[in-house]
C-alpha cells in the first residue's frame, strides 16, 4: 500500500475564539505528536500538555487527544490539539506542525474523503456529514443527520439486495434453458421488481421536498409598483434590506433575504412591481421579477387599498400561493385578501404562520432523496427496471436482456452508495467541504 501523507488542518472557523481544535490524520501523526508535545498519550484520553515549536520554544498549554489507526474519525493514526483560540496561537501550531516531516495541510474535505477510503461512512453519510454541518435551520439539521446516519443508504441496500436475488433467478433460468427448470420464477422475480421500483418510485416523490429543504424554498413578493413589496420584505427581514419610496418603480433587481421560518430555509424575494413600462431598466427588472415569481416556490400577491383593477393575473396564483391586502393601515383591502400592514406591524405574524404551514405541509413529504445526485440515480435505475419488465414479458429468449437491464440497475444503486465509480463524484461532493473535515 502507497503511504501516504498525514494531513492537518484547523477543525474550527479561524478567528477569535476560546478554543480552536486542530486536527492531525495519517502515518506521520505519532511521530508529529512526540515533537510537538513529548511523550504520546494513551489513546482517547483527554491530557494537558505544553505544545513546542522546532526550537523547543512553549506556543501553548492544550489539551489533545490522540486516536489510533481502526478507532479514529478517518481510520488512521491521528490526534488532535484543542489550543487557545485566536490567531496567533493558531498559526504557531500550524506553523509547528508544517514543520514535521511529512506533513502538509489538508485539502477541503481530505479528513472524512480518508474516512470514506478506509470504510468508517459511505458516500451518503458523506454527503449528510456536509449538510449537517452546512445546516442553518432546525429541519436542515434534522434531514441531515438522517442522511449521515444511513436513511437513503440503508434503503438503497435493501433494494440492491432485491435486484441481486431478482437477476440470480433470472440467470438460473437461462442456464437451466435446455433442461427442465425446477420452478416456474417468474412471479418471484415479478413481485422483487415491482416492490423495488414501487419503493423507488415513493422515495423519488419525496425528492423535490427534501432538495427543497436542503437548499431552500423561494418565496417571492409579487404585485404592482408601490404595492408595498419592499417594505414588507424589511419588515419581515426586520432590516433595510431593499429601498422603499412612493416613487412607483423603485426596485429592479431581484433583492433576497435569507430567513429561517419554523426550522425552514426560505429565501424571500422582492421583486420589481410588475406594470408595462417605457423605461428600458425598469422592463428588465420586470422581466425578472416574472421570471424569479414563475420559479418560485410560492408567491404572495400584494394588492394595496384603491387598486382593485390590479388583481392577481388568473393564470398567476397557484396552490398555496398568497393574495394580501397590503398597508392595511391605509385602508381596506380587496375581498378574500388576507390584510397585512407592515407599517403597523398588523397581520404579520398570520402571514408568517400561513406561509410557514405551506412550507411545513410541503417539507412533511420529504424522503431521503436530498440530492440531484440521488435523484438522477434512482431515475436511471427505474429506466433500467422498467425495461428490465419488458423483456422479461417477452419469453425466455430475452432473459438475457432482462437479466442486463437487473445488472444495470443494481449497478446505479452502488453509484448511488459510493460504492463504484466514486472518483468523478468524489471530487465535487468534497470541493463543498469545510476545511478541517
Ligand atoms: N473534538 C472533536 N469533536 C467532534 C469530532 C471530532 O473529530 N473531534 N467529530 C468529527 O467529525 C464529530 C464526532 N464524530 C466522530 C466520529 C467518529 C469518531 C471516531 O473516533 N470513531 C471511531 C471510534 C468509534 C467509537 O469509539 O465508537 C471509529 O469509527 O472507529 C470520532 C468522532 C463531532 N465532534
Ligand atoms: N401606510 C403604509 N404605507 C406603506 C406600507 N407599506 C408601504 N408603504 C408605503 O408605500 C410606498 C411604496 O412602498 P414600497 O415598499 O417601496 O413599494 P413596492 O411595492 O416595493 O414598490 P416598487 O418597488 O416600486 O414596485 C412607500 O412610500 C411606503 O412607505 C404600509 O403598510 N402602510
Ligand atoms: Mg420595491
Amino acid at each position: 500500500m502507497e503511504t501516504r501523507d498525514t494531513i492537518f488542518a484547523p477543525a474550527t472557523a479561524r478567528g477569535r475564539a476560546a478554543v480552536s481544535i486542530i486536527r492531525v490524520s495519517g502515518p506521520g501523526a505519532d511521530a508529529a505528536l512526540a515533537r510537538l508535545c513529548g511523550a504520546i498519550p494513551e489513546a482517547r484520553r483527554a491530557v494537558l500538555r505544553i505544545l513546542r515549536g522546532p526550537e523547543g520554544d512553549p506556543i501553548d498549554r492544550a489539551l489533545v487527544i490522540r486516536f489510533e489507526a481502526g478507532a479514529s474519525f478517518t481510520g488512521e493514526n491521528s490526534f488532535e490539539i484543542q489550543c487557545h483560540g485566536g490567531r496567533a496561537v493558531l498559526a504557531a501550531v500550524l506553523d509547528a506542525l508544517a514543520s514535521c516531516p511529512g506533513l502538509r495541510l489538508a485539502e477541503p474535505g481530505e479528513f472524512t474523503r480518508r474516512a470514506l477510503e478506509n470504510g468508517r461512512l459511505d458516500l451518503l453519510e458523506a454527503e449528510g456529514l456536509a449538510d449537517l454541518v452546512n445546516a442553518e435551520t432546525e429541519g436542515q439539521r434534522r434531514q441531515a443527520l438522517r442522511a449521515m446516519r444511513g436513511a437513503l443508504g440503508d434503503q438503497a441496500a435493501a433494494w440492491r439486495t432485491s435486484l441481486i436475488r431478482a437477476r440470480a433467478l433470472v440467470e438460473a433460468v437461462m442456464d437451466f434453458a435446455d433442461e427442465e427448470v425446477p420452478e416456474d420464477v417468474g412471479p418471484e422475480v415479478s413481485a422483487l421488481i415491482d416492490q423495488t421500483a414501487t419503493a423507488m418510485r415513493l422515495a423519488l416523490a419525496g425528492a423535490a421536498a427534501a432538495e427543497r429543504v436542503r437548499e431552500g424554498f423561494e418565496v417571492a413578493l409579487v404585485g404592482a409598483p408601490n404595492a408595498g413589496k419592499s417594505t414588507l420584505l424589511n419588515a419581515l427581514a426586520r432590516r433595510e434590506a431593499a429601498i422603499t419610496s412612493a416613487t412607483a418603480g423603485t426596485t429592479r433587481d431581484v433583492i433576497e433575504v435569507q430567513m429561517d421560518l419554523r426550522g425552514l430555509p426560505v429565501t424571500l424575494l422582492d421583486t420589481a412591481g410588475l406594470r408595462e413600462t417605457a423605461d428600458d431598466i425598469e422592463a428588465i427588472g420586470v422581466a425578472r421579477a416574472r421570471e424569479r415569481a414563475d420559479a418560485a416556490d410560492l408567491r404572495i400577491w400584494l394588492q394595496a387599498p384603491g387598486s382593485a383593477g390590479i388583481a392577481p393575473p388568473e393564470a398567476w396564483l397557484r396552490e398555496g400561493d398568497l393574495w394580501l391586502g397590503s398597508m392595511a393601515d391605509v385602508g381596506d383591502g380587496p375581498e378574500g385578501a388576507i390584510p397585512v400592514s407592515a407599517r403597523t406591524g398588523e397581520g404579520l405574524d398570520r402571514l408568517i404562520d400561513r406561509i410557514a404551514s405551506e412550507l411545513e405541509s410541503r417539507a412533511a413529504g420529504a424522503s431521503a432523496v436530498v440530492r440531484a445526485r440521488h435523484r438522477k440515480a434512482l431515475e436511471a435505475g427505474l429506466a433500467h427496471l422498467d425495461r428490465a419488465t419488458l423483456w422479461l414479458g417477452r419469453g425466455e429468449a430475452l432473459l438475457d436482456l432482462a437479466a442486463e437491464e437487473l445488472r444495470l440497475a443494481s449497478a446505479m444503486l452502488e453509484t448511488l452508495l459510493g460504492r463504484v465509480d466514486a472518483e468523478r463524484v468524489l471530487d465535487d461532493i468534497f470541493a463543498e467541504f469545510c476545511l478541517g473535515k
